[in-house]
């Protein structure tokens, strides 16, 4: 199969990215990426102006039997530098994205405006899921707030621009989010982040798996895949479609892979499974996705891409 995708100025030749967050804290673990078979692209650790120790741990739970993960990592991250670092100093093989997030929005146009005068020429992925001021919801969560900052960021950073976007769970909120980003140049919506403010008990103490905010974290796995296949697709119907779509969460298998496709992904992104597996699940991932393409007689991305089946 030719996976051949455009997003901007960046072509991809595999479909697969990891997920910013997962594999991607590191030198090291950067380059597992860049070197995985059938991965299509990196990104990097969504990146804070000063580098960050996170919060305590335990704070990331991976049931590797279930395909399930929780976490509250807490943003830690080398910095801004070490990832400018990372993609100015070194030849990569394989386009790579720039995760940028900050806890304020100071931080955040900061932080854009180095990207913008650095000599950085790919993707730029904002995570919208940073929190606002406290007890008003995540930004993305937040219509007044979103729109605040994609017009301040939009009023000077003129290289390709995507945002990573949290789920949402209302048709009038696909409808809300969806006319704020057609009003913006975006090269493209990442969809979904980890689903917000999950519980995980263990079993055999009665205790929450993980320490910060006394257990609740951002889920990702198995169990988040039908609401990232309702992202996908309810942001497809809705977005201009230069606006292209990352599609994350819930992928597991070549199946979920498909449905990603038939939702309208133009790229998938693994978390939890990568994490749970290692860099060699983007080569297990494509080759089931091949067995499905083959029992199907699917020669073409363009058979599958957003031709989900509706009952008549
Ligand atoms: C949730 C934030 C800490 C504000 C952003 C970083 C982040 C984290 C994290 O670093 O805890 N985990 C996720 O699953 N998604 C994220 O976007």
């Amino acid at each position: 199969m030719d996976y051949t995708t455009k997003i901007a100025n960046q072509v991809f030749h595999h479909l697969f990215i990891n997920a910013a967050g997962v594999y991607c804290q590191t030198f090291e673990e950067l380059e597992q990426i860049q070197n995985a078979p059938c991965a299509g692209a990196v990104i990097t650790k969504s990146a804070t102006a000063k580098e960050r120790s996170g919060n305590s741990e335990p704070r990331y739970f991976e049931n590797s039997v279930e395909h399930n993960t929780i976490n509250s990592m807490g943003l830690p991250n080398l910095g801004i530098d070490y990832y400018l670092n990372y993609v100015l100093k070194h030849s990569l093989k394989l386009p790579t994205l720039f995760s940028i997030v900050g806890l304020c929005q100071k931080e955040i146009i900061d932080n854009l405006k180095k990207l913008q005068a650095s000599d950085f020429s790919g993707l730029t992925e904002l995570n919208l899921s940073y929190p606002n001021v406290s007890g008003k919801p995540q930004i993305a969560y937040d219509f007044a707030a979103t729109r605040e900052i994609l017009d301040n960021v939009f009023a000077f950073y003129s290289k390709p621009l995507g945002v990573k976007l949290p789920p949402y769970f209302d048709i009038a909120h696909f409808d809300q989010i969806a006319a704020i980003l057609n009003d913006y140049p975006l090269a493209y919506v990442n969809a979904i982040n980890s689903v917000g403010n999950g519980l995980v008990i263990d079993p055999e103490t009665d205790t929450v798996m993980i320490k910060p905010k006394d257990g609740f974290g951002g889920l990702g796995g198995k169990q988040i895949k039908a609401t990232a296949l309702a992202n996908v697709r309810a942001l497809r119907q809705r977005l201009h479609p230069q606006i292209k779509i990352i599609a994350t969460g819930g992928v597991t298998n070549g199946r979920n892979v498909y449905d990603h496709l038939l939702c309208g992904a133009d790229l998938v992104s693994v978390g939890s499974q990568l994490g749970i597996e290692g860099p060699t699940v983007f080569a297990r991932l494509e080759k089931e996705l091949e067995e499905i393409f083959a029992d199907k007689g699917i020669t073409d991305l363009r058979q599958v891409r957003g031709k989900l089946k509706l009952i008549a």
